[in-house]
């Protein structure tokens, strides 16, 4: 199952293979040939899909936050993207998380907001969102045969960032 995140939409290359012929069929296989070597993250243009892996990686600690800085094939990319380029820019920025019904959109959300915590100074905010995930999640998810921990409600979440 895949998620999508968007910053826009532009459709040229995976990874660093141009492909010669674009279609359905060619980004799958090149995202599965791509899940077999463990590689969950996929840029299409400045879109990056997320295959779920469906176990622990080893990519999310805070070592990798710093490792990552926003570069490379990550979710925390994205997340770092949307950060600097509102600091540097002073607009707003939006991410639009999508996928079907257990592809991690949830987890990549969690991802973003630990990503957001462990770069910005002022540190308690995030954290208070995160720890209100589990009590959100108490009133509105549910077990559903594609997921044991499916969020049976759309989630818009603002956060107000102090220079
Ligand atoms: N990056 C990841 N690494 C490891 N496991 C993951 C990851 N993303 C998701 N999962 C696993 O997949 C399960 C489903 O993910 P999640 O709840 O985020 O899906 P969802 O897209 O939000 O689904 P729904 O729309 O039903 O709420 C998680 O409980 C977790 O076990």
């Amino acid at each position: 199952s895949l998620s999508l995140l968007s910053i826009d939409l532009s459709i040229t290359c995976v990874g660093r293979m141009v492909m010669m012929e674009l279609n359905d069929t060619t980004v799958i296989m090149n995202l599965k040939k791509r899940f077999d070597q463990e590689l969950i993250y996929t840029y299409i243009g400045s879109i990056l899909i997320s295959v779920n892996p469906y176990k622990l990686m080893n990519m999310y600690g805070t070592d990798i936050v710093l490792l990552y800085e926003g570069r490379g094939l990550h979710i925390f990319a994205i997340a770092n993207l949307s950060y600097s380029t509102m600091m540097d820019a002073k607009k707003d920025q939006c991410i639009v998380i999508s996928g079907e019904s257990g592809s991690g959109k949830t987890e990549a959300t969690k991802l973003i907001l630990r990503y957001l915590t462990a770069i910005h100074h002022k540190r308690n905010v995030t954290q208070q969102i995160l720890e209100a995930t589990p009590l959100l999640e108490s009133f509105g998810n549910a077990k559903t045969v594609r997921n044991d921990n499916s969020s049976r409600f759309g989630k818009y979440t603002q956060i107000y960032l102090e220079e």
